[in-house]
Formats: C-alpha cells, sequence, structure tokens
C-alpha cells in the first residue's frame, strides 16, 4: 500500500510518497517540484545543489524544475516562466499493490498578482508522478481553459544525480542534430555523449535516450515533447551560478524533455506530454 505525508523540504510544504516496494518521491507545493526520487533500493536519482534557497525566494537550483510557459528566453516572460515559481496544489493522491502517485494542479487563481497579470490567460496544468516498481512517470498536461488561443512551451528540467561526470555518457543521439550554446547546427557522429566541456545542446526528440552513470543506466523515454535539452554548465559557468557550489557541477547532468519554442494552444484544447525514466 502507498503512504501519502505531508512533509517539509528545507522551508518548503512538501508531499511524500512511498511505494510498496520502498520506492519514494517527495514533491514540494513550490514549483510542484520532485526533489527526490530514491528507487526501492534506496539509491538517490536527483541531484539537488547544496547552495540552493529552499524558501519560496528563488527557483530550486535542482531536482524536476516545471517550466511553463516559456523555455529560458524564448517568449517574452520569465526566464523558463513562473510554473517553477507558483505554488501548486495536492490534486490528488493514491495506489495500489503496482503502482502508486501524486497529481499536482496550478490555474490562475493559484498566481501571484504579478503573475497574473504578466500572462492573463485562462489555463488548467496538471502533473502526476506516478512510481512503478524501479521505474517513475511524470504526466504533465496543459489545457486551455479559455475562449481565446495562447503561446507556450514547456520542460521538465530533470536533474540527474550521475556522481561523477567523468563516468557519465548519455547514448541513443548518434545521427542527431543539435544546435549547441553557440547556436551552431551539427550532426552528432560519435556514438555517446561525454562531458569534458559546459553543454547547453538542442536535440530533435528521438523516442529514447539512455544515461550511463558509474553505477547505474537509466532509460528515459518522452512523448508528446518536441525536444531534448542536455546542459551541463561546466567549470566556468558553474563558478557564475550563486545557488551551486563552485565542484558540484562535475555532479549532476540534466536532460530534459522540452517543447521550446511557445506554439499555439487552441481554445479548449488540451495538450499533454510523457516522461518515463526507468532502471
Ligand atoms: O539557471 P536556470 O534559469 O535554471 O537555467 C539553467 C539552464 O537551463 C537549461 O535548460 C538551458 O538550456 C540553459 O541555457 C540554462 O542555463
Amino acid at each position: 500500500m502507498a503512504v501519502v505525508t505531508n512533509t517539509a523540504y528545507g522551508a518548503l510544504p512538501a508531499v511524500h510518497l512511498i511505494a510498496a516496494d520502498g520506492a519514494q518521491i517527495t514533491v514540494s507545493l513550490f514549483g510542484a517540484h520532485l526533489l527526490s526520487w530514491k528507487t526501492g533500493d534506496g539509491k538517490e536519482r536527483l541531484f539537488v545543489s547544496s547552495q540552493t534557497p529552499l524558501d519560496g525566494s528563488k527557483a530550486i537550483r535542482g531536482g524536476v524544475p516545471v517550466i511553463f510557459p516559456q523555455f529560458n528566453v524564448r517568449g517574452p516572460g520569465l526566464r523558463h516562466g513562473f510554473a517553477r515559481v507558483s505554488t501548486w496544489r495536492l490534486a490528488g493522491s493514491g495506489g495500489d499493490g503496482g503502482s502508486s502517485y501524486l497529481e499536482f494542479a496550478l490555474a490562475p487563481g493559484d498566481l501571484s498578482p504579478e503573475h497574473q497579470q504578466a500572462w492573463p490567460h485562462a489555463f488548467a496544468l496538471s502533473l502526476r508522478f506516478t512510481l512503478h516498481g524501479d521505474a517513475l512517470e511524470i504526466d504533465y498536461t496543459v489545457r486551455n481553459t479559455g475562449e481565446q488561443a495562447f503561446p507556450f512551451g514547456v520542460a521538465l528540467h530533470t536533474y540527474y544525480d550521475v556522481g561523477h561526470l567523468d563516468a557519465t555518457s548519455i547514448s541513443g543521439l548518434q545521427h542527431q542534430q543539435y544546435t549547441d550554446h553557440h547556436l551552431n547546427t551539427r550532426t552528432q557522429e560519435y556514438p555517446a555523449l561525454h562531458f569534458t566541456e559546459k553543454h547547453d545542446r538542442l536535440y530533435q526528440s528521438t523516442p529514447a535516450v539512455t544515461l550511463n552513470t558509474a553505477d547505474a543506466t537509466l532509460r528515459l523515454e518522452q512523448q508528446g515533447f518536441s525536444e531534448w535539452v542536455v546542459w551541463n554548465p561546466g567549470q566556468a559557468d558553474a563558478a557564475a551560478l550563486v545557488d551551486l557550489a563552485d565542484e558540484e557541477y562535475q555532479r549532476f547532468v540534466c536532460i530534459e524533455p522540452a517543447r521550446i519554442d511557445q506554439q499555439p494552444l487552441a481554445a479548449g484544447a488540451t495538450w499533454a506530454g510523457k516522461h518515463k525514466i526507468a532502471l
């Protein structure tokens, strides 16, 4: 049986779910932000910076920031959107022997007056985290509840705890085109991407990639999104991030299912994306 409890993570109210097989997640209401995912063997799969504020004053550095309605600076609003700095509601939870879930919701009434004014559209977001044995599924939907179309971009900005970058690679991207942070578009010829310097790349989506670390292999699948973003700041950019300790860039990579350009969602329409991470 699944056990759901209210808890705190730093100063943030959070919800903790333990599945029947011992797998567990902790999600803060601030950002509907997944902060910890431990598989049944007790191993933590996500990275959270030791320097991140955990009081709602700023986006959390680590875990799974939820990006909406714009990716990075690809839109006129707040960088990476307001969803990661808004307080969501717990909309449901439950489970049986096979799977357990937590579901969160965000609508205009949950936003600060400043964010509501900056983005005056009628929408409903839902995010459901489902634990299935050694896999985690995240179902993300965006509904237009108004009478006019609005533009939106989304991403699940997942920070994986990789132990050390030296032993980390991503496979499944060979022959894929990517755009790097210099805005060069190239094709990746080599089978596995290794992290020897800063990486900030946008790949067209492929159904699955594999993250290889010293002691684990994770298969990442996405449906409904259009890109994979692969990001590690490297040493110099990490030193400029006040919410990351200087050496911590060596402990994570972000692999993000995303829909980076803002595209319209018609009145009454729903967009749905699914992300599955499995051992
Ligand atoms: O510091 P932020 O706003 O959380 O963004 C972190 C990174 O997020 C990544 O998704 C972007 O590709 C990077 O360009 C960006 O630096």
